[in-house]
């Protein structure tokens, strides 16, 4: 009986990242994958959803030519089919360059649906398959509620999207985390008349009420926004007209987007064959260090272990899991800073511990509003709070959240001073260039250093300020 040293199921990102770290040690495996290959993330997932944004982004540009002086905007047209086209050009050539991780397994690569029978065994298209160790990446699928499928046609999800030769004219995007708020001011900023509902309060995975607040009001002055109450759908017989209700609100639209959250494809794998007790989601107890399960010979990595469902902690959970299955000895990795960032404008992001989690820690915040920044000012894009937390006794950075102009690198720069371990006062010791958009977290940074205790080794932050940013 010929037993492999790993078998690999899943070949998104967490299981091709798995296979890097597989095949530097053995040639024994095989790699399972249903469905298309080429990786949720290029194929349905960050890459389409970033293109359609930036042409978004692009078209939307024209609203503050005006202003500059610049006239004619209101000529500029946006074509939706060309639009589409080039999301899928773009597309087709990341996922042709994922499929480069898999064009030279030969039959170590199969499709179909793979069924665990136990910590040893696999199954796939009737097939049985011996193995030392199992690495699970099956990552998750939209929630799509059965009854909705009765649309048909008219209800999207980022599955089929981007897949459309045209969009419609009026769409009610439903659920207001990161994708549900990502496609509605994309569809709406290329002239799609978008509804967006969110049955929670908190929109784009934000946990501070402050940055939650200027969020909901920058982002409900493109798109109307109705968070609070869950939306269902209904659709007269008669007219076939499509309508959202939720709350008190009726609105008939020709499309929907169930942007209502993602499941760990899990379904028919048949956990329940490792023997461990699942949780009320289905998911056996993982470590998040060293991805096994409970004791198993088995790791549960990427999306459908519902830790941090990013990119890059799918990616590190592929490489963890598919260095520990071929190890005697289980290592145990340190996980990165908490990142998350949504490409909304102004950019949301999240990053280290969020405000949540702080909520039983002794802690200070410091702001800055963007609307006065002089850099922001002057591109108009001058909209959006920042805050950052500091642990209230030693200043140390612990977090922040945002909805603010270049969040994407605000959030980078300040995960690497939270990993760093580093100061409030050590961040102020460092140079801002002027005018740059930093200036900004400086205020905020300064804000801070004003509530905290007194510190010799500060910069300048204990001068009074001269409200000219230049100086402060
Ligand atoms: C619209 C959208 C936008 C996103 N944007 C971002 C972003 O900007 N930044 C970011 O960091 N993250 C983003 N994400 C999240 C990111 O795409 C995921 O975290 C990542 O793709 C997860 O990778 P994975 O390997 O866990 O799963 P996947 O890439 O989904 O791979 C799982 C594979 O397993 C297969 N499979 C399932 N069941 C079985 C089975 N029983 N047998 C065999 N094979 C099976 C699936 O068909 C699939 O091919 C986005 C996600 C979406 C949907
Ligand atoms: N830029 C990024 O990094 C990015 C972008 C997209 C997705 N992602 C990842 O994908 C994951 C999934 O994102 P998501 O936005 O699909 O899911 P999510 O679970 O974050 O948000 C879904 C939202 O839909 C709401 N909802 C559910 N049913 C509803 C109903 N009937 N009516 C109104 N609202 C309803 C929920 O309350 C929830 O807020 C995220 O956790 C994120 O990690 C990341």
């Amino acid at each position: 009986m010929h037993k492999f040293d790993v078998v690999i199921i899943g070949a998104g990102s967490a299981g091709l990242s798995a296979l890097r770290e597989v095949k530097k040690h053995t040639d024994n495996f095989i790699l399972i994958n249903e469905g298309p290959w080429g990786t949720t993330c290029a194929r349905v997932g960050c890459m389409p959803s970033k293109l359609l944004i930036e042409a978004a982004n692009a078209f939307y540009r024209r609203v503050s030519f005006n202003e500059f002086g610049i006239t004619g905007a209101d000529q500029l047209g946006v074509d939706h089919k060309r639009v589409l086209q080039r999301v899928r050009r773009l597309r087709d050539d990341f996922v042709t360059s994922t499929l480069g991780a898999t064009r030279e397994l030969g039959e170590r690569a199969i499709s179909g649906r793979a069924h665990i029978l136990s910590p040893h065994q696999v199954m796939v298209n009737g097939e049985k398959f011996h193995t030392r160790k199992i690495i699970i990446a099956t990552g998750s699928r939209p929630v799509v509620p059965e009854p909705w499928q009765s649309l048909g046609k008219r209800l999207f999800t980022t599955d089929t999207l981007f897949e459309q030769e045209a969009l419609p004219e009026r769409i009610a995007v439903i659920g207001m985390g990161p994708v549900g708020l990502e496609m509605a001011q994309a569809l709406s900023r290329l002239g799609v008349r978008v509804t967006g509902f969110g049955s929670g309060r908190m929109i784009g995975g934000i946990t501070d009420p402050l940055i939650n607040q200027a969020a909901v009001t920058l982002l409900s002055k493109e798109f109307s926004l109705h968070l609070g109450t869950r939306a269902d759908i209904t659709v007269n017989v008669d007219s076939d007209v499509i309508t959202v209700n939720s709350g008190d609100i009726r609105i008939e639209v020709d499309s929907v987007l169930a942007a209502l959250g993602r499941r760990p494809n899990i379904d028919d794998i048949n956990l329940e064959a490792l023997g461990v007790p699942l949780d009320e989601r289905g998911l056996p107890p993982v470590n998040p260090d060293t991805l096994q399960i409970a004791d198993l010979p088995v790791f549960l990595a990427g999306d459908v272990n519902q830790r941090s469902p990013v990119l890059h902690e799918a990616a590190d959970d592929g490489h963890i899991a598919g260095l520990n299955a071929t190890r005697e000895k289980l290592v145990c990795f340190k996980r990165r800073v908490p990142l998350t960032i949504v490409f909304s404008d102004p950019n949301i992001a999240v990053v280290g511990k969020s405000f949540r989690s702080l909520e039983h820690e002794d802690i200070r915040a410091g702001e800055v509003d963007f609307s006065r920044q002089g850099r922001a000012r002057s591109a108009q894009s001058n909209r959006g709070v920042l805050r950052v937390y500091a642990a209230a006794n030693s200043g140390r950075l612990l977090g922040a959240e945002m909805c603010a102009p270049a969040g994407e690198h605000f959030a980078h720069l300040l995960a690497l001073a939270i990993d760093q371990s580093l100061s409030v006062w050590d961040l102020l010791r460092l140079p801002f260039y002027h005018p740059v958009l930093e200036e900004g977290l400086r205020t905020a940074l300064r804000n801070l250093a004003s509530k905290l205790p007194a510190c010799s080794e500060s910069d300048l932050a204990v001068c009074g300020p001269f409200n000219a940013e230049a100086l402060d």
